[in-house]
């Protein structure tokens, strides 16, 4: 079974209910999630690899259940944070990318192939031996992402993954992202970079408001903020 699933998922921080009762099937490979702030958008991509666990209901991700098959999730999803300093682990560019491939115990020569390839795919080769906390904000993310995809996940899950970025960069992490093979699912404020989109889920205080093509999802969000 391929594809995300939130069936009758409901969640709250302490007394305080965040997410409704949502019920998803995701099949499209790229999908978008918007709304205000505070309306419970990264609590929902969060859940997509275990990051939070719903207080009710079942989240899956190619029919494993997120909760009971933690690990297995893991690798099938990968996340892309806001911040990607939240994500650096390594002190050079190129042993960041390298990190997850070396907990899997490939060996020594597939990994350096692996990390030259997607450092050359990324515009980063020239920092392979840099440290990976001097990279510019748009660099940083690229690496994130970098790091993220060397893994080959089915799944990619962004969140905000533009917003530390200048125009040019935002456009380059657009790009690559729509371009991606695997399923994507990206939390955003930046309207633009769901364009080529399949679908987009609009989330208003806890529910999902708006389910449609990213023209009459869009069109119906700005209708809730005008
Ligand atoms: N770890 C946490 N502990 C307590 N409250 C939290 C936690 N994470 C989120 N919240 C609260 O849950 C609500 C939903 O937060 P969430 O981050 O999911 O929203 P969001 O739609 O992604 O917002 P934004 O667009 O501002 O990033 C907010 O009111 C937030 O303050």
């Amino acid at each position: 079974m391929s594809g995300i699933r939130f069936e009758d998922v409901s969640h709250g921080y302490g007394e305080r209910p965040v997410l409704h009762e949502i019920s998803l099937d995701i099949t499209e490979q790229r999908v978008g999630i918007v709304g205000a702030n505070g309306s419970g958008k990264s609590t929902l991509a969060r859940m997509v690899n275990g990051l939070v666990t719903p207080d009710r209901g079942r989240v899956s991700v190619h029919g494993r259940d997120v909760a009971k098959n933690g690990r297995e999730v893991r690798r099938l999803v990968g996340f892309v944070f806001t911040n990607p300093d939240n994500q650096i682990v390594m002190p050079t560019v190129a042993e960041d990318v390298a990190f997850s491939l070396r907990r899997r115990g490939l060996a020594k020569e597939e990994i350096a192939g692996r990390v030259a390839a997607i450092l050359e795919r990324f515009g980063l080769s020239g920092h392979a031996d840099h440290a990976a906390h001097r990279l510019s904000g748009g660099q940083k993310q690229l690496l994130a992402l970098a790091s993220v995809l060397i893994a080959e996940p089915a799944v990619v899950v962004a969140d905000e993954p533009t917003t530390l970025l200048d125009a040019r960069n935002a456009r380059l992490i657009t790009d690559l992202l729509t371009g991606l093979d695997q399923q994507v699912l990206v939390v955003t404020h930046q309207l633009e970079l769901l364009a080529g989109f399949d679908r987009v889920i609009v989330v208003e205080e806890g529910r999902i408001v708006a389910d449609d093509v990213p023209d009459a999802a869009i069109r119906h969000y700005l209708g809730l903020l005008a």
